[in-house]
């Protein structure tokens, strides 16, 4: 793996604790590696989040998923800063969470981040356009410079013209629209979002999704992304880290989750997703070199979606990379074992 610099990090998690419980403090006073399962139960301390340690890059869509109880929103909410972790350390965008005065910590949380939640939690008493504007108005911008913002953005979400609603006029859908645009007003560093498409329906639900990819497109945002829904995050993520009772068990790539699970745990939500649908041709191309014949596919493809081509070709089917060198060849064989669903990395 190579080496990350300070530059490409925007959240770095070191040997992250939180404990809930009477004894978590004198837990965390003696040495981290004697709390086990056993002392945990003992104790009576409920281990939210173990010893976590990961590193969050800048602009990548970090999708932290697990089942109900696995830790994931403790984990979230102390990168955010609304939760302590009991040990371990923290930085976020620059802000050192352990050592950072209260002032520091608050101006983190009003400038350099911020949040979506399941629930929507806007203002019932406000219009749409003074919800999206709370923000700044928090911060003392004037009102015609914050309604100019929040107009902007009403309108990035596709709220045009509801700028006089009230919250209760809305679908879900238009409501988590109205939280994605108040989250953004600060123009924060890192966004966290904390399942914030599990209360809608299915197909508002896909719908959001894809808005989600677009507003990413547009925005380039460090997000962190909370879902226990496996294919919200292949469908989302640059990377997937995989929660079980508070530990990190896996980070990768959906397709390195697919092709190569840790573990059971892992392995049973990736078998439900096609292979086809996360494996790029570069990781089942074979090598070659020389010149390009024919109609090639980029090595950064989905298999699934440059099939066609492939299975349909006189012969294997060049691969280039993003300058059109030739990199590699692929079969229609690979791609149909692929597309049977059967391990070809
Ligand atoms: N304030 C608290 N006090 C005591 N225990 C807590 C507290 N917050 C969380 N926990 C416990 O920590 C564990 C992890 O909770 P957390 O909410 O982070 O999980 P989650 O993966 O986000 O779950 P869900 O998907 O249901 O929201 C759970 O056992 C929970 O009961």
């Amino acid at each position: 793996m190579t080496s990350e610099t300070k530059q490409d990090v925007v959240i770095r998690c070191d040997a992250v604790w939180k404990l809930y419980g009477e004894a978590a403090g004198a837990l965390a006073k003696g040495d981290a590696g004697q709390i086990t399962d056993e002392v945990l139960a003992e104790r009576e301390v409920i281990a939210a989040v173990r010893d976590v340690s990961l590193q969050v890059r800048r602009d990548e869509i970090f999708v932290i998923m697990g089942l109900s109880g696995s830790g994931k929103s403790t984990l979230l909410r102390c990168m955010a800063g609304l939760v302590e972790p009991t040990l371990g350390e923290l930085e976020v965008a620059g802000y050192d969470l352990g050592r950072a005065s209260p002032q520091k910590l608050i101006e983190m949380r009003r400038h350099a981040v911020s949040m979506v939640f399941q629930d929507f939690a806007l203002l019932p008493h406000l219009t749409v356009l003074d919800n999206v504007a709370f923000p700044l108005r928090m911060q003392g911008v004037g009102k015609a410079e914050r309604q100019k913002k929040a107009r902007e953005l009403v309108e990035m979400v596709g709220l045009a013209g509801r700028e006089a609603y009230m919250p209760h006029e809305l679908s879900g859908g238009q409501q988590q629209r109205v939280g994605i645009a108040r989250s953004l007003m600060t123009e924060p560093e890192v966004w966290f979002l904390d399942e914030p498409f599990s209360a809608l329906d299915p197909l508002i639900r896909a719908e959001m999704q894809s808005e989600f990819l677009r507003i990413q497109g547009m925005l380039r945002k460090s997000i962190v992304f909370v879902t226990h829904d496996f294919e919200e995050a292949v469908r989302l993520a640059d990377r997937i880290a995989i929660m079980h009772s508070g530990r990190v068990v896996q980070v990768g790539t959906p397709e390195e989750l697919i092709t190569s699970p840790a573990d059971d745990y892992v392995a049973k939500f990736t078998r439900k997703i096609p292979r086809r649908q996360v494996v790029k041709v570069g990781s089942v191309m074979v090598p070659a070199a020389g010149a390009v014949r024919g109609e090639p596919v980029k090595e950064t493809d989905i298999v699934g979606d440059v099939a066609g081509q492939i299975v349909n070709a006189d012969g294997p089917t060049d691969v280039v990379d993003a300058e059109g060198n030739l990199v590699g060849r692929i079969a229609a064989k690979t791609v149909i074992r692929l597309l049977l669903n059967e391990d070809v990395t």
